[in-house]
């Protein structure tokens, strides 16, 4: 039976509402794709625990952690992942790649131009669908 994975992504938004997005190196699982920074949620963690310290070990920075985005199954070749997505801001420090190839902020706009882990896509889509709202609003 495959792997069920319960997983946060941070969703982090500047003050230009560009947004944190981080490369896969090489060497893990699912390389060279684009993804939230984040990771598995251990036992006995709450995601906003979860994303408080994967934030503070992949990117050396400490984030507020805001409403949920989306949460998404999705069933990749060896593992099923169980992805949580929340809005976060940065509260202290500046992001750094301890652990990622590269580290970029998009416009919400071009989010899509990236090549995403596939379990991300629901929550690209959310977030685009949510900026055409407000700019009817
Ligand atoms: N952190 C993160 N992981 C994601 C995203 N989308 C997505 O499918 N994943 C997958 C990749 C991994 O299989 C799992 C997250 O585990 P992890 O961040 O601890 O990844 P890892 O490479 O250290 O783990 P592993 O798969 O090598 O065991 O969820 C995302 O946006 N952020």
């Amino acid at each position: 039976m495959k792997k069920f994975v319960r997983v946060v992504g941070a969703v982090i938004e500047n003050e230009q509402q560009h947004i944190l997005c981080a490369l896969r190196s090489p060497n893990m699982t699912l390389p060279n794709l684009w993804e939230f920074p984040g990771g598995k949620i251990e036992q006995n963690e709450t995601p906003e625990q979860s994303l408080k310290r994967e934030i503070a070990e992949e990117l050396s920075c400490t984030v507020e952690v805001g409403e949920k985005i989306e949460e998404v199954v999705h069933e990749y070749e060896a593992v099923i992942v169980n992805l949580l997505t929340y809005k976060c801001r940065i509260t202290e420090g500046t992001p750094t790649a301890e652990e990622h190839a590269e580290l970029r902020w998009v416009p919400l706009a071009e989010l899509n131009q990236l090549e995403w882990a596939p379990a991300d896509i629901p929550t690209i889509d959310k977030l685009l669908a949510d900026k055409i709202n407000k700019n009817n609003a």
